[in-house]
């Protein structure tokens, strides 16, 4: 029996799972929320009793102090030298890691030559691991990309219309981000379906704080909505999404800001956040548009409209479609959301039941009529379980 710790930074959150491996039973499981917000939330599993407290958590480093201090604090460890493998998200892998890493010195610094290109999450990623290094320098640490799963998109797919140049010589192509979720939702999706993923044609929404709709034919993603950055794509909680690039520019003169500064705007004050004027977290959204707030019910209405219209594009994509799955924190707990993304697909076999959708939350279900030849499928993400088996694999723990 081998102790792992799995641990997902996201550009909100930090989750983290201590699993015994292989047997992928969880020792126990936690989540920090609104990291960098009023009132972050902070929630462990003891015995099978979930604890929640409110605080305010600044940013991601004094979330892994937290997270230390109350796996000790409730005896779930007694020594630190109990874990025997620590895996972490890196949203970033650029070309460089089309799989899993055992963490080096060199795999640091080729992470850390990435962080440009994702701002809001290479640093937090990098933080855990540096911790857990320094903690505990005598077992293996992986590094677990987002990108990795992207990596079989078809060049169609992922270059730009650019000079060819600008591929060859920078690097500048799509990406594709949470493929870890993807890959994850879209096996438990074949099973839940009891097919071959090979035969599958999967749409999968992973709608949380970052936000991104992935085709998986056949089990391989051959398209994605974020970039060559984990800004592209549809609207997300700070995030702007897709926009005419020539707008830069013009907001630049506009503003008088320079192209960092607005970079900074795109990334970090646009989105719900950026349309609301109030708040990045769709549960205030949904909260202050029930209330009758106007800009809240157009931040809403803007966030699902990005996300309904790649379901058009990506059937059309991968000729045809058999299945929707929705995951990650909006995607699992918005009934509002998913009922505005599948709003009038009945065009292309989507015949879902607003009274499965209705009141779901964080649970595995089905929400189609069973005759609808395309199914919907709501699927709670496990990064963390892929982010564990990828330690014992390797880590050299298997
Ligand atoms: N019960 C809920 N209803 C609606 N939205 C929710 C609920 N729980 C979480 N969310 C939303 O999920 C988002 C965070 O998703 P998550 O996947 O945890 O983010 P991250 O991108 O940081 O990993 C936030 O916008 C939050 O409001
Ligand atoms: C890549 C990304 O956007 O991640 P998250 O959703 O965790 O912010
Ligand atoms: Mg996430």
């Amino acid at each position: 029996m081998t102790k792992i710790i799995a641990i997902n930074a996201g550009s909100s959150s930090l989750k983290f799972q201590l699993f015994e491996m292989p047997e992928e039973k969880v020792i126990t499981k936690g989540l920090i929320e609104r990291i960098g917000l009023k009132n972050s939330i902070f929630s462990i599993t003891v015995n099978g009793e979930k604890i929640t407290e409110t605080l305010d958590i600044e940013n991601h480093e004094i979330a892994v102090d937290i997270m230390l201090k109350a796996l000790k604090d409730h005896n779930i460890i007694q020594d630190i030298n109990d874990i025997q493998g620590s895996g972490h998200r890196v949203v970033h892998g650029g070309e460089l890691f089309p799989e899993s890493a055992l963490v080096t010195d060199d795999v640091l610094t080729k992470i850390e030559s990435l962080t440009d290109l994702a701002p809001l999450h290479n640093p937090a990623n990098l933080m855990g691991i540096k911790a857990f290094r320094k903690l505990l320098p005598n077992i293996p640490h992986v590094a677990v990309f987002d990108t990795s799963f992207h990596q079989t998109m078809p060049k169609e797919s992922y270059l730009y219309s650019l000079p060819y140049n600008f591929y060859k010589d920078f690097g500048i192509r799509k990406y594709g981000f949470h493929g870890t979720s993807h890959k994850f939702v879209s096996e438990r999706a074949a099973e839940l379906l009891d097919r071959p993923l090979d035969q599958l044609r999967i749409i999968s929404c992973h709608i949380g704080n970052g936000a991104s709709i992935a085709a998986i034919d056949g089990g391989k993603s051959v398209d994605t909505s974020m970039g060559f950055t984990p800004l592209a794509g549809v609207t997300m909680g700070t995030r702007s999404g897709n926009l005419d690039p020539a707008l830069i520019p013009f907001i630049m003169e506009k503003t008088g800001k320079n192209a960092e500064e607005v970079l900074n705007i795109l990334n970090k004050e646009s989105g719900l956040l950026g349309i609301s004027g109030s708040s990045s977290d769709l549960r205030d959204i949904e909260q202050d548009a029930t209330e009758g707030n106007e800009r809240a019910k157009l931040a809403l209405d803007v966030f699902a409209s990005r996300i309904h219209k790649y379901m058009g594009s990506y059937a059309t994509r991968m000729h045809g479609l058999d299945a929707i799955v929705f995951t990650a924190g909006v995607g699992e707990n918005s009934d509002t959301v998913r009922a505005k993304v599948l709003e009038g697909l009945e065009f292309m076999g989507v015949y879902w039941d607003p009274r499965l959708n209705t009141g779901l939350r964080g649970e595995e279900a089905f929400i189609n009529y069973p005759h609808s030849p395309v199914k919907v499928i709501v699927i709670p993400t496990d990064e963390e379980v892929v982010i564990a088996r990828d330690v014992l694999k390797f880590g050299n723990l298997g």
